[in-house]
């Protein structure tokens, strides 16, 4: 292929994908792409093959049945230092809550072209759901190999009503995510409130609310079958943005967490291409949990958002379902001064208004933990 051709096919692939809104799906069902696109070509430092995986280190899993229980809140605090990362079992979330989701995210994705494309971004006849692909796509200069639907779960003003703009969510999946976040609630509540009490915030005002839970959204991610998947990631490494995210994930497999060192422990994490990288294997019934930069923020490092990765694989699709909670656009995060008290440390970050720094995560594209120094003092 001469150069130019191998342009024009670069832009006709991105063009066909993200400005004819057919998503990564609509390529891949169009048979066309049978080896990967250029634009879906990473960089080699970010291929798997050349990532060092951690094969004694685990993300820990904890059985949260018991809340009241004291060592379950120190597993939890203690895995939210040490790892950023950790996996909850015996939640309370019914199985076949979970696995609908998982089928219903299936479903949407099984559907038409035609179909989907009525909740593109900007198309949507709601803002409390759309379509996209990738991560930003205007922003990023590699694509990543994954679609979402992502929903804001925007409550109504009455105690039953349901969220804001639901009405126009896909039939296929609607029920599906309204029951998973119903169910998801009290145990993301339990969360937030051993992560605060760890930090010993006995006063949980409507200011640290706002901080922790503006309005969830769920995303429903979508890895298709890839061609080259040695030469793709589904998810460049990124730390969440969000207070807690908290992850389903199906049986396929491919999250990696990066390792965080003693040393960086220390010096603040310093992490680029280096490191190690420790795989979450999907555990039948588990959840998924991991501290995000707002949660870092407020804790003033105590609580680690930890950068992570998911890879495509050759033999089939892979679905997950994360639930982002975090800040409302409009508050302030900052230092709690809860932490700061007793004088040793000073604060690392500073105030910043919550959307602004979502702003800046979304105007680029993926760059491990780069986000955060828009709050480092
Ligand atoms: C897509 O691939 C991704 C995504 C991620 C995401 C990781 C996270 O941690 S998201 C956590 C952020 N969400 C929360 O903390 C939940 C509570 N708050 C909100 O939802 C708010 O919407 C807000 C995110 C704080 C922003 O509020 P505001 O500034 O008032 O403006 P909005 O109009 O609501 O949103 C601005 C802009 O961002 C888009 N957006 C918001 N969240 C997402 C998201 N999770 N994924 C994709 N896009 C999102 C929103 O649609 C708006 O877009 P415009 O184009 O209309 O400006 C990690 C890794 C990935 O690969
Ligand atoms: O699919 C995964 O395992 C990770 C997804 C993720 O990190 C995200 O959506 O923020
Ligand atoms: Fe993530």
């Amino acid at each position: 292929m001469s150069p130019a051709t191998a342009v024009a096919a670069t832009s006709e692939v991105t063009d066909f994908v993200v400005h004819k809104a057919n998503g990564l799906k609509g390529l891949v069902d169009s048979g066309l792409a049978t080896t990967l696109p250029p634009q879906y070509i990473q960089p080699p430092t970010e291929r798997l093959e050349s990532i060092k995986i951690a094969t004694s280190a685990s993300i820990p899993i904890i059985d949260v049945s018991n809340w009241d229980d004291p060592s379950v809140l120190d597993s939890i605090s203690e895995a939210a230092s040490k790892w950023g990362f950790f996996q909850i079992v015996n939640h309370g979330i019914p199985s076949q809550v979970l696995s609908r989701v998982v089928d219903a995210a299936h479903a949407f994705y099984a559907q038409s072209n035609e179909e989907r494309r009525k909740y593109w971004k900007g198309s949507s006849l709601s803002d409390t759901v759309f379509y996209s692909t990738s991560f930003s796509p205007q922003a990023e200069q590699v694509l990543e190999w994954k679609d979402f639907l992502i929903f804001q779960y925007l409550k109504g003003d009455g105690e039953d009503d349901e969220p804001v703009g639901s009405e126009f969510w896909p039939l296929v999946c609607r029920d599906q995510v309204l029951d998973y976040v119903k169910s998801a609630e009290p145990v993301i509540k339990k969360l937030a409130e051993v992560l605060l009490k760890k930090l010993n915030v006995k006063d949980v005002n409507t200011e640290i609310q706002r901080c922790l839970s503006g309005s969830p959204r769920v995303a429903l991610n979508y890895y298709p079958k890839c061609p080259n998947p040695e030469l793709a990631a589904g998810v460049g490494r990124h730390s969440d943005i969000s207070t807690i995210t908290m992850l389903l994930q199906d049986d396929t497999g491919g999250l990696y967490v990066r390792e965080i060192k003693e040393e960086d422990e220390e010096e603040e994490e310093e992490e680029g291409e280096g490191g190690f990288w420790i795989p979450v294997p999907p555990v039948e019934g588990a959840i998924v949990v991991n501290v995000g930069d707002a949660m870092q923020i407020m804790s003033n490092g105590v609580y680690k958002s930890v950068e992570h990765r998911a890879f495509p694989n050759k033999t089939g699709s892979r679905v997950s379902v994360p639930i982002f909670v975090g800040p409302a656009g409009d508050a302030v995060i900052g230092v709690l001064p809860e932490v700061l008290e007793g004088g040793e440390k000073k604060a690392a970050y500073k105030s910043v208004l919550y959307s602004d720094y979502t702003a800046h995560f979304f105007s680029k594209g993926h760059d491990g933990k780069r986000t955060l120094d828009f709050a480092r003092i």
